[in-house]
């Protein structure tokens, strides 16, 4: 085996403890970044992620809201409340949690924070300024991505990366976002012909497709990077990843497992938006 292991958790660790560095000394100057989380449902998952928002929020200095409506909120009351949340003084990161229930227009929703306040990246403000190039605030879980890979000492700049995966809220993005790293980037998705024939020429490869396992060691070609941001709840009770670590983990080089590689940054990451949204807000930045 090749393989060494990059940890989220470990690196998510790192970023945290200087975001309570820079927390303390905004606090110096009166500033306590806020954050307001919205949950409509009792959807469990949610549940859990929002439960850790709050304790990312508490650990790290934060101001937090934990606003958790009813299943059958309309979507009236939910963008009452968003509204509410964007001119609130205390509050400099809003994030509504998804999935929401089928009745509500998710993108009306998202549309409705202010582009300022979205530290979800999802605003279509901000991912125009993605695509050009401009600043914004970053989707978590490829900005999680990409900080990984910097962290784990690796370099994308000229690389081939190769993203299976063309979601809006992961695989778009992080295609951008390797380019913006100088990586020559190829996109893979449901209809590609010769995938892993593609996926093999990959320096860099990131799965996000939302099929447990599906990536064997037939994709990747040996030493490769292989980042797997798939989450993917298994029959029993488990968690597994897009990639099928076991057989993978025989080819690649350095590689994120699941739980424990992309999932704990999507948090951290959210931690870091709203840290810069705070400081924007307040003309720190
Ligand atoms: N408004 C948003 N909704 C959702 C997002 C998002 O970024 N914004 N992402 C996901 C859920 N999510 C955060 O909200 C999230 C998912 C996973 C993890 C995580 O730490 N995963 C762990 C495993 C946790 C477990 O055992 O279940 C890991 O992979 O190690 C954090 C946050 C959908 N909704």
């Amino acid at each position: 085996m090749t393989a060494t292991i990059i940890s989220g958790k470990q690196v998510s660790e790192d970023i945290r403890g200087r975001i309570a560095g820079e927390v303390k000394g905004l606090a110096a100057k009166g500033v306590v970044p806020g954050l307001a989380v919205v949950l409509v449902g009792e959807d469990p998952a949610s549940q859990v992620y929002v439960r850790n928002k709050e304790k990312a929020c508490h650990d790290l200095g934060f101001y937090s809201e934990v606003h958790r409506l009813p299943a059958e909120t309309s979507q009236a009351q939910l963008l009452a409340l968003v509204d509410e949340l964007n001119r609130k003084e205390a509050i400099d990161g809003i994030l509504v949690q998804l999935p929401l229930p089928g009745h509500i227009d998710e993108k009306a929703v998202i549309n409705a924070i202010a582009v300022g306040k979205d530290v979800d990246g999802f605003h279509p403000v901000n991912v125009g300024n993605l695509v050009i190039g401009d600043d914004s605030l970053l989707p978590c879980t490829p900005a999680g991505v990409i900080e990984l890979i910097k962290r784990a000492g690796i370099s994308l700049s000229g690389k081939h990366a190769v993203v299976i995966g063309r979601s809006n809220i992961v695989g778009k993005p992080v295609s951008l976002l390797l380019q913006r790293e100088n990586a020559t980037v190829t996109m893979c998705h449901s209809r590609t012909e010769n995938m892993a024939e593609i996926a093999r020429q990959a320096d860099v490869l990131v799965v996000a497709i939302g099929r447990a396992n599906f990536i064997d060691a037939s994709y990747v070609k040996p030493g490769a990077v292989v980042i797997d941001v798939g989450m993917n709840r298994l029959e029993n009770g488990k968690l597994a990843g897009d990639v099928d670590f076991d057989s993978v983990k025989e080819v690649c080089g350095p590689i994120t497992p699941v739980p424990g590689g992309v999932g704990p940054m999507t948090i951290t990451m959210l931690m870091q938006n709203t840290l810069i949204a705070a400081k924007r807000h307040h003309g720190l930045s």
